[in-house]
């Protein structure tokens, strides 16, 4: 037999168990029972026929015509589907995505909020630095550490705590008197973060029917890049508020918190841990709250029988990452989903998301407050963006849209050409200082306001006649502020009239409209697929003993790799130029293209159980299983037999 026809008879098994005997009474009492991964065509064609058949309309004979049994086809699917999606599951997976939209305020607000405090609290560079990273270093080791709580308390139990976490770091970040308390709260704050990363899709893929699950994991990714937009949005309103407007930014998360936690209070816990650690009874319980009280017995048996499958093949005893790592297809999985999040990062979406008002500065946005708001601008795109992976997620699959998606995010290179030919046109310096202090200083030799820039050491200086700038000179920045030059026109802002400007990290030049231009269209490839993917896949890849090290390892890495390329950021582009720092997140995106078609295989539609069996092949042979992604399976229950309706013509039904 080959290997496909064992794969469609896998399939044809294991969607019909999942599926069990749920019957649909559709026209004059023939029965059946239809399953298929909705497909574009067949999702927008469901029209009115299906509505009036839904609603009880009596509905065309059968077997009349192929199109009338096509209605009717549409009609039970759509009956079927509403059936096996009952409210509840929504409701549940919006709870735990505000664990994703925390996750995105807590790192989005901080920029904002540092305009702010550095002033008030009279912040070091250093300090400002170890107040943004301290959260995500928290975040890393914590999600590390929620693989393990997982495993022990369960996802709900996890949740909570994450909820807890931010509910509290939100209340000591609002009302802390000091910079050491402030490091305490983000400290705290990134706890939350990490556990939450790494519990919500894990959480929502287990209590998800198959058909939604991409689509209800990747609300938590829209969730994230909401709750990045409403940060952005804060920090502009809030950044009138000189005094104390950073309270609110950082505050203003407990909102969110609370009601994530209230709502967990009410919440249960996922029907396949429960029945993981033998609480069966509990388990049928959850389960048939979540499917509406459908009958759950099919779906009960079959993820019971495949735990304790795939307990016997999970390579007996020890720590579970060891076990993990000498199992072939759960060290495949593993490689996958923390590539998929190293690659995520090295994308270099939070040098976006985090630098985005730097970066149009730096490419010439002189206003602090219109670059604020133009970064809410990039943090838009995001959202509206993912919205559309949400939508196509179940529509096109997870692994051609993670594909187009990373081979679009190479876009970035349109962001290093930007900066390229602003570099080229960068403005000379036209006056050199005669201060025998300043004429000795470093930046005294530079020639163009490019090296200047990107000295940390240096400013421009220079005043604007229209287009035209005179006199402009490379003069050392004030140690104590970077807003002031030490010496000379910009050492003071009252000095700083008649056109005077001193522009720190930046030169002028009129090519920003491309830098902003750039920024959008990269988003806009990253958002569908990077951005959620990588959180999708990991939810579903792992067998359940291995789900909560597996999503564990793969958040850990996604942080680890976010703390790294936001770091090393502004350093890469001293040493390297920003167009040359945006060449190399260009360069890894094509890297990661090659990863992605080689190693990742489709998992739309199937469910949990079977996933695994997708990684029994050596490791990079998955791009040979393309083939499997336009498989559809419907299955019809015609007479008491399960059928597969591409095999025989549609007329033959019933
Ligand atoms: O998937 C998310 C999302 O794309 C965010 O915008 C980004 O800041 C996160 O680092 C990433 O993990």
């Amino acid at each position: 037999m080959s290997r496909k026809q064992v794969d469609h008879d896998y399939n044809l098994r294991s969607m019909s168990n999942l599926m069990g005997e749920r019957w649909k009474k559709v026209n004059d009492g023939g029965e059946r029972s239809l399953i298929k991964a909705p497909s574009s065509a067949s999702i927008s064609s469901q029209g009115a026929s299906a509505g009036a058949s839904a609603a009880g309309a009596p509905a065309p004979p059968p077997a009349a015509s192929s199109s009338t049994t096509g209605d009717l086809e549409r009609a039970a699917r759509k009956q079927f589907q509403q059936d096996v999606t009952p409210g509840f599951v929504y409701v549940l997976a919006v709870f735990s995505a505000l664990g994703g939209f925390l996750f995105g305020y807590d790192t989005g607000v901080i920029s904002g909020a540092m305009l702010l405090l550095k002033k008030e609290l009279d912040l070091s560079a250093l300090w400002q630095e170890v107040l943004i990273s301290s959260t995500v270093a928290a975040a890393a080791l914590s999600a590390l550490l929620g693989g393990f709580l997982n495993g022990l308390f369960g996802r709900r139990v996890c949740i909570l705590l994450a909820s807890f976490f931010f509910t509290v770091g939100g209340i000591v970040l609002s009302t802390a008197p000091s910079k050491e308390v402030l490091l305490t709260g983000r400290l705290i704050v990134g706890v939350g973060l990490g556990i939450a990363s790494m519990t919500v899709p894990v959480y929502i893929a287990e209590a998800s029917p198959p058909h939604l699950r991409g689509q209800l994991v990747t609300i938590n990714t829209l969730f994230i890049t909401g709750g990045q937009f409403i940060a952005s949005l804060i920090d502009g309103a809030f950044s009138y508020l000189q005094r104390d407007g950073w309270r609110y930014m950082l505050g203003l998360s407990v909102l969110p918190a609370v009601l994530q936690f209230m709502g967990f209070l009410f919440l249960p816990e996922s029907p396949r841990w429960l029945i993981q650690r033998g609480l069966t009874q509990k388990a049928r319980r959850v389960l048939s709250q979540i499917r509406g009280n459908q009958n759950i017995d099919e779906e009960y048996d079959s993820i019971k029988n495949s735990i304790e499958e795939e307990e016997k093949d999970s390579g007996g005893d020890g720590p579970v990452i060891w076990r993990m790592l000498t199992y072939p297809p759960t060290r495949r999985a593993l490689l996958v989903g923390c590539g998929l999040q190293m690659f995520q990062q090295l994308s270099g979406i939070n040098t976006v998301m985090y630098y985005s008002a730097t970066i149009l500065q730096m490419s010439g946005v002189r206003d602090d407050r219109l670059a604020i708001w133009l970064a809410g601008l990039t943090t838009l795109t995001n959202f509206l963006f993912t919205l559309l992976g949400v939508w196509l997620v179940e529509r096109v699959g997870r692994r051609k849209l993670t594909l187009s998606s990373i081979i679009g995010t190479s876009l970035k290179i349109l962001l290093a050409i930007g900066f390229l030919i602003s570099a080229q046109h960068s403005p000379p310096v036209t006056f050199h200082p005669l201060d025998p202090a300043i004429a000795n200083s470093t930046c005294s030799k530079y020639q163009l306001c490019e090296p200047c820039m990107l000295d940390p050491r240096c400013g421009f200086c220079y005043r604007e006649n229209g287009s035209a700038l005179l006199t402009s000179s490379c003069v050392p920045v004030n140690k104590a502020s970077t807003e002031q030059a030490a010496w000379g026109r910009c050492s003071n802002s009252s000095l700083m009239r008649d056109h005077t400007y001193w522009a720190y990290n930046y030169c002028p030049t009129s090519y920003s409209w491309m830098v902003l231009l750039a920024l959008v269209l990269y988003l806009a490839a990253f958002a569908p697929g990077m951005g959620p993917m990588p959180w999708t896949i990991n939810s579903e890849i792992y067998p359940l003993w291995a789900r909560s090290t597996g999503n564990a390892c793969a958040a850990g890495v996604n942080w680890t790799f976010n703390i790294l390329v936001s770091l090393t950021f502004l350093h890469l582009a001293q040493y390297f130029t920003y167009y040359g720092a945006f060449f190399l997140y260009s360069s890894l995106a094509l890297l990661g293209f090659v990863f992605i078609y080689g190693c990742l295989p489709e998992t739309k539609a199937r469910r949990l159980e079977e996933i695994e069996a997708l990684f029994e092949n050596q490791l990079c042979s998955c791009g040979a299983s393309d083939s499997d992604e336009g498989r559809q399976v419907e299955y019809i229950r015609v007479k008491g037999s399960n059928y597969h309706l591409s095999d025989n013509d549609a007329s033959d039904v019933d």
